[in-house]
């Protein structure tokens, strides 16, 4: 048990962070907030044209920026991009303040869902099941690591999945008013 003021969700590309967080917080009376959708709005771009004009390397600065200010609130279901975890100072933001839960997915279910998808820059190659399934090898202890819960959706739909996370949330997460 981590009581935390934010339900945070970890996780590769496709996992459902987006789609699944943001039924969930609905079904939780939580504020939904996703990175990637939040960094559009700010920057009035898409996170190709993020990349492409400033690089991974920009993104990651800007996506530091917003977890740091993210997790000094409350109440909310923050749905993370999948690389957000890479960078220490973002995983102890959201540890520090948030339930983590780590969404997981096989690599055949992201090529499902994402083999025609041209909205995640790292994926914009040739072989996408090499790249995912380095990632996964890269990327997977991290996940494992952070989480305080970890969710297989494979085979669930999005309603399914969000419905029964929720009802393991309420018993495994303690939600705090810390300020
Ligand atoms: N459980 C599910 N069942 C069916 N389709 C799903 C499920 N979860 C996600 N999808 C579909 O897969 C695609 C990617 O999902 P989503 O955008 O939620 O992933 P994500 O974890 O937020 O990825 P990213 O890290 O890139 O932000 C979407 O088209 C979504 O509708
Ligand atoms: O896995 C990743 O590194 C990424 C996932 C997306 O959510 C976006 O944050 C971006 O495309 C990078
Ligand atoms: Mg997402």
């Amino acid at each position: 048990m981590n009581p935390a003021p934010n339900l945070v969700l970890i996780g590769p590309m496709g996992a459902g962070k987006t789609s699944i967080g943001k039924r969930l917080a609905a079904r939780l009376g939580l504020a939904f907030v996703d990175c990637d959708h939040r960094l559009e709005e700010v920057t009035g771009a898409a996170v190709p044209l993020i990349f492409e004009c400033e690089g991974e390397a920009g993104f990651r600065a800007r996506e530091t920026a917003l977890i740091a200010e993210l997790m000094r609130g409350r109440g909310q279901l923050i749905a993370t991009g999948g690389g957000a975890v890479l960078a220490e100072a973002n995983r102890k933001q959201l540890a520090g303040r948030g339930f983590v839960v780590h969404l997981q997915v096989s690599v055949a279910q992201q090529i499902e869902r994402l083999g025609r998808d041209r909205s995640r820059p790292l994926l914009a190659v040739g072989d996408k099941r090499a790249k995912l399934e380095s990632l996964a090898v890269e990327r997977g202890p991290i996940y494992r690591d952070l989480a305080d819960l970890a969710f297989d959706a494979d085979g669930l739909t999005v309603a399914i999945a969000a419905e029964r996370l929720g009802a393991l949330l309420e018993q495994r997460w303690q939600r705090t008013e810390a300020a």
